[in-house]
């Protein structure tokens, strides 16, 4: 299976980009949605969250409220790290099980959405490295008109994360999302026969009907040896 990998920065484009490939019938795993749903309320993860940060970070409802922690770890890198550190294993399970239903759907391509794909060391994961890319002022721009945040608060974001340049300059292929939403469309439409190019010999042998064929191949050698 080809494991494709999406990255940006925040708010440079990745979900409007995974949409589009959606809409042309790509799976994608959306390392967000995972990580919201290892927050929610009386899960392995909220409660480390919770013993960590306190209850002030939580709603009435007792769910995480979202805003108030990215207000906290945005703010101060240690307690970002500390957040990152608790979550990461569990979000690293719900990935490796979201890509396993895709293994045994017998997905050819799949995309992965992860922010963090960089800073996480997961690019080993993935072929070809995807980055959403904007420049530094329509990135601001965008993130203070979708998350009405204050211009602090929006700066901080960005910098938690390393710089959009640096991951421009390591990608496989880079969207750059600047221009208008038509222009991205055309680059998704390029993006998509790009990565379902036919499958290498490492990729067909490591896909749901490759394994089958080979695991068959060694059992009915092992019994005419026997
Ligand atoms: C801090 C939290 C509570 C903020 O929640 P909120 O709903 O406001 O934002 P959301 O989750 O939609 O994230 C928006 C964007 O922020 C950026 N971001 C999220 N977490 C981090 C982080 N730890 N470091 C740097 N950037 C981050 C990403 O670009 C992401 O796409 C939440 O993002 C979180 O739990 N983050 C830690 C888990 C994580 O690493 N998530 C990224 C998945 S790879
Ligand atoms: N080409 C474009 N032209 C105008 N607005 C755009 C364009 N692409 C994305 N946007 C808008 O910019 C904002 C950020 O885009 P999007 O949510 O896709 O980013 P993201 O990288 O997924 O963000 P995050 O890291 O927070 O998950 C959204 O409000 C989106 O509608």
């Amino acid at each position: 299976m080809r494991m494709v990998g999406l990255t940006g920065g925040i708010a440079s484009g990745k979900s409007t980009v995974s949409k589009e490939l959606g809409i042309r019938g790509v799976p994608v795993i959306d390392a967000d949605k995972i990580a919201h749903d290892v927050l929610r309320k009386g899960t392995r993860g909220w409660k480390r969250v919770v013993g960590i940060f306190g209850q002030d970070i939580l709603l009435g409802s007792g769910e995480v409220n979202r805003a108030r922690l990215g207000e906290i770890v945005f703010a101060d890198p240690a307690k970002r790290k500390q957040l990152n550190k608790a979550l990461e294993p569990f979000i690293a399970f719900g990935l490796w099980s979201e890509i396993f239903k895709q293994w045994l759907y017998g997905t050819h391509v799949v995309v992965l959405d992860v922010p963090l794909l960089f800073e996480a060391k997961l690019t080993w994961m993935t072929k070809p490295i995807v980055v959403v890319w904007v420049d530094r002022e329509t990135q601001e721009a965008r993130l203070l008109k979708r998350d009405h945040l204050p211009e602090e608060q929006a700066r901080n974001r960005i910098l938690a994360q390393l710089p959009l340049e640096v991951k421009r300059d390591k990608a496989d292929i880079v969207i750059d999302n600047t221009g208008t939403l038509e222009n991205t469309k055309l680059q998704v439409d390029q993006l998509f026969t790009t990565i379902n190019a036919p499958l290498s010999l490492k990729e067909l042998l490591l896909s749901r009907t490759g394994v089958l064929c080979w695991v068959t191949g060694v059992v009915i050698l092992g019994w005419l040896l026997l």
